[in-house]
């Protein structure tokens, strides 16, 4: 058990996998080239264990010995030459699909594969497939984006992943956008993990390059498209010193706000593809999507050549809700500060003066009349996009991001600079000027720039052990 001088946090936070699965298992066989999809709640893990047979998830293959265990998970199990499942546990649906997009999926891979042999036969010169992914929310962009990876790495390549997606975070927090490079097989039950830029990481990564937006959507605020082309030139230079990187390319995974195109106008997927030199970009179930793109990208002499590829939705995806977007999210954040499993972390608490720390707002396109819907310009980019602020009740319950900027930089080296970390706001008392701060391991306050958002919400856990906290 978790215990935390001082805070009383909630120790089920961190250990979410001790809630009981049934003792009872049954078994499930699977004929080749079918899959096994199944829902499982928060509250009641299930198991699955590879009894004979080839098995992966989301392209992850299942090692035969292990025991894996689901909690809030929709997903499936995937077979290309059959296979005896042993699962344990109550699922709150399931069944058994013949018709899958795994062969395009795989085709597709081989498609990237012989672009990477052009690179490595280029002697490093080519740079790899470079991809977006693009379509509505839950059209299983991110399912892709894990499947195309593991397949990389099976292959033995390393591609980097970038997420530009703030509803869920990757190697970090939701309401970052983040960029790494994946050496090793994926973690089954973790999926891509949230703890990297805090701690351990059940999947080897080299450190992540992340950067904060704080907004819940890419059409929001201005300050999506300079974060972008901030990104692209960092992994750019990440990839000319990364040899195997660069040879594998990356995947893109965006957020289905991008794709809804207003009357058949797409900036910011146009503003993605141009910043990273993006060459193939798949488009995921929607054909009205592809018909644009495709319109877009063909006929341009004087551009680069982008191939759009067009990919049906799987009839596994699963619309997720409100409510079960916020409880995934709320578990990744108290990941990040907990940890999880043998990886726990040791979060701290830190009181601070509030004149010894420095925060910064971001005005976003809602309040600041300086940016007006639709009006994009550079010149806009050069605008306020952070207020300094007096810590105060508001900001109680949020993520602090840590840049790597002083609080004297220009607010556009503010906006430029990568997150070393994040905080959590858990308590300001106006009166005393004192700030109360979560983090996952012990340390000093920085004095660097923070910045806060209005994204991701508070989440309901840690302001709970706050108030605990209080009434010691
Ligand atoms: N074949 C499948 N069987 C079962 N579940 C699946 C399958 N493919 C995807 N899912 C699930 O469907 C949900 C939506 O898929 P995914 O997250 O890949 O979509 P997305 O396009 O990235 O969504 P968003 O843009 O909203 O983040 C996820 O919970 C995913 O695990």
């Amino acid at each position: 058990m978790l215990s935390l001088p001082g805070l009383n946090l909630a120790p089920q936070a961190a250990e979410p996998l001790n809630i009981p699965t049934a003792s009872a298992t049954r078994i499930q066989e699977l004929a080749a080239n079918t899959e096994y999809r199944f829902e499982v709640s928060f509250s009641r893990a299930v198991t699955v264990r590879l009894q004979s047979g080839t098995a992966e998830f989301f392209g992850a293959e299942l090692a035969p010995s292990n025991t894996y265990t689901f909690l809030g998970t929709k997903g499936a199990i995937y077979t290309w030459h059959g296979c005896r499942l042993e699962i344990g546990g109550e699922v709150e649906s399931d069944y058994v699909a013949e018709e899958t997009p795994m062969m395009s999926f795989a085709n597709l891979h081989f498609a990237l594969e012989s672009l990477r042999d052009r690179s490595v036969a280029s002697g490093s010169m080519e740079m790899g497939p470079r991809v977006l992914i693009v379509g509505p929310e839950n059209a299983g962009k991110t399912t892709l984006v894990k499947t195309l990876t593991s397949y990389a790495i099976k292959t033995g390549r390393q591609p980097m992943v970038i997420n530009l997606d703030p509803r869920q975070g990757m190697l970090s927090v939701p309401g970052s956008f983040s960029a790494a490079a994946f050496s090793s097989i994926m973690d089954i039950e973790e999926g891509w993990g949230s703890s990297p830029i805090s701690g351990p990481s059940p999947t080897p990564v080299k450190m992540p390059l992340v950067y904060h937006y704080g907004l819940k959507d890419p059409e929001e605020g201005k300050i999506f498209r300079p974060l972008v082309t901030r990104m692209a030139l960092a992994v750019t230079s990440r990839l000319e010193e990364d040899k195997a990187s660069k040879q594998a390319g990356f995947i893109i995974d965006s957020s289905g706000a991008i794709s809804h195109g207003r009357a058949g106008v797409y900036e910011n997927i146009e503003h993605i593809v141009s910043e990273f030199s993006v060459n193939i970009l798949i488009t995921i179930g929607s054909e009205r999507l592809h018909n644009d793109l495709t319109r877009r990208y063909t006929h341009r002499p004087t551009e680069d050549t982008v191939s759009v590829i067009r990919l049906d939705k799987s009839g596994g995806c699963v619309d997720r809700t409100e409510d079960y977007m916020r409880t995934l999210r709320h578990a990744q954040m108290r990941e990040y500060f907990f940890g999880h499993g043998e990886n726990a972390l040791a979060p701290s608490s830190q009181t601070a003066d509030f004149s010894d720390i420095h925060i910064f707002r971001i005005i976003d396109g809602a309040t600041n009349p300086a940016f007006l819907p639709g009006d994009a310009d550079e010149h806009d980019y050069e605008a306020a996009v952070y207020e300094k602020i007096t810590p105060s009740a508001q900001i109680q319950g949020r993520m602090l991001a840590i840049t790597t900027a002083s609080h004297m930089d220009k607010q556009q080296v503010i906006r430029d600079a990568s997150v070393r970390g994040y905080v959590y706001v858990a308590d300001v008392d106006e009166g005393k000027r004192k700030i109360r701060l979560l983090s996952p391991q012990p340390g000093q306050t920085p004095a660097n720039a923070m910045v806060v958002g209005s994204w991701p919400e508070d989440v309901p856990g840690l302001r709970y052990s706050r108030l605990k906290d209080k009434s010691v």
